[in-house]
């Protein structure tokens, strides 16, 4: 897929664009009804309240480092992609592994082994937005002059899913709803300031009609939802729509109302109208993002690499507007076109789509019980800066064939890893 139009095109701007896509998530995952119910909260409160249908967790033999060697192996292996073909490699994270080096710098004896030193970039970190960060810096090698003809990578890596989960001493505090209002309030600024570049370099009227797909940052679903349905509300306001709201119909929309004085009941009545448009432009690209929880740096990102599973050739051509955000804040709101690439390349649509197994792989998780989730917690709060010592779980032999995990940590705090079997 390409960048879309945002400006006048520099001459090698026709280069830029993502040319394959792929996901790990642990194989270890909790139900969210079943930590409802361990929790004692009310039935549906994670479920429906959320929108959250799984949290992955992982124990301590895998981390930021293990995932970003699993997903960058599988990238390489599954398209073809020949490891000297690889100029630039960034890591977008939220969370390293080493207060110096970075993760770019662990993934790199995948590359060594083919003799490939020669690789630009190092990581992107930034709350949810590293992996962002990490795709503008490659788009912007590919365009520069320092550009040589070879392929950039950004391996963005899932964090620990319970980091955000069950904040204690060094976990992130949280604002729960001050950071929602600031994730809607700055999807208001970014829609218009998105809306006036794209006029500007297209000469056409903006309009969500223009949007085929809308990805979003997801710390949890439901707020995708209402993010999508203040998109739906933002877009009337811009183009002289009438107020949606009941209680105001039909009056023109001067300012829309900001996300905290939205007047009773129109928030709702927001949701039931984008409904159906919420499920052919958004539900497609959210699978992931539900049955895995906040994938932080990764989240906005699994949903183009589930857009190709699930839409494949019929993306060509389709705009899909895409919303990271990271607390903090910094938030980009782009546009990527579905774009054929040569007859038979290894990196045409309908060859991602084939080649892609997300629904197969979140099918085949077993779900653990909530007591392994807190063991792996605990755990992993023991482990906190501790070394020379072995990890323990889950089993190799319950990692997915391929898999690259922590062997151990030596007296020194240097990382040992292996990989299971195929
Ligand atoms: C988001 C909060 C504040 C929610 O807070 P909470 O206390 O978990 O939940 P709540 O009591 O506010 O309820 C949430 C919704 O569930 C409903 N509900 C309640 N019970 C039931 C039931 N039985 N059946 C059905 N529905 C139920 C309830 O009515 C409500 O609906 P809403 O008013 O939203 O429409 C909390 O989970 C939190 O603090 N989360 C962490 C922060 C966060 O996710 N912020 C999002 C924006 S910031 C961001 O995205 C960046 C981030 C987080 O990814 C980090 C980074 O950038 O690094």
């Amino acid at each position: 897929m390409s960048i879309d139009e945002s400006g006048p095109a520099p001459p090698q701007a026709e280069n830029v664009g993502i040319l394959a896509a792929e996901v790990y998530f642990p194989t270890t995952y909790v139900r969210q009804e079943d930590l409802e119910k361990h929790d004692g909260v009310p039935s549906g409160k994670y479920t429906i309240g959320l929108g959250q249908q799984g949290l992955s967790f992982c124990g301590d033999r895998e981390d930021p480092v293990s995932m970003g060697l699993t997903v960058f192996h599988q990238l390489l292996r599954r398209h073809g992609v020949s490891p000297s073909e690889v100029g630039h490699l960034q890591v977008g994270t939220e969370s390293g592994v080493d207060g110096s080096k970075s993760l770019k710098t662990y993934l790199m004896p995948i590359l060594e082994a083919a003799g490939n030193t020669d690789v630009e970039g190092v990581d992107c970190v930034q709350a949810c937005y590293g992996g962002t960060a990490a795709l503008l810096a490659a788009a912007a090698w590919v365009e520069s002059r320092a550009w040589d003809g070879r392929l950039a990578v950004v391996a963005s890596h899932m964090a620990h899913a319970y980091d955000f989960y069950k904040p204690t001493t060094g976990y992130p505090a949280v604002d729960g709803p001050l950071s929602v209002y600031c994730y809607l309030h700055t999807l208001d600024v970014c829609w218009a300031r998105y809306a006036e570049r794209f006029e500007r370099a297209l000469h056409a009227p903006c309009t969500l009609d223009a949007v085929d797909h809308v990805l979003f940052h997801a710390p949890y679903n439901k707020l995708v939802q209402k993010a999508y349905a203040r998109l739906w509300y933002l877009d009337g306001c811009r183009n002289g729509g009438a107020d949606p709201s009941p209680a105001h119909s039909h009056t023109p929309i001067a300012h829309p109302y900001p996300p905290t004085a939205m007047p009773p009941g129109l928030e709702k009545y927001l949701l039931g109208a984008t409904h159906a448009s919420y499920d052919a432009k958004v539900r497609p690209g959210t699978c992931v993002q539900r049955q895995c929880g906040n994938m932080y740096t990764a989240s906005v990102w699994s949903g183009v690499a589930q857009l190709l599973e699930t839409t494949g050739a019929a993306l060509e051509g389709r705009r899909v507007l895409l919303y990271s955000y990271g607390s903090g804040i910094s938030a980009t709101l782009l546009s990527l076109r579905g774009r054929a690439v040569a007859p038979g390349s290894r990196f045409s649509l309908a060859r991602l789509q084939a080649g892609s197994d997300l629904a197969v792989r979140l099918a085949r998780r077993p779900a653990a019980p909530p007591a392994d989730f807190l063991a792996a917690v605990a755990r992993a709060e023991a482990l906190r800066g501790a070394k020379a010592y072995a990890t323990l779980w889950p089993r190799v032999e319950d990692l997915a064939p391929g898999t690259y995990y922590l062997k151990e940590v030596d007296e020194r705090h240097r990382r040992v890893y292996g990989r299971r079997d195929e």
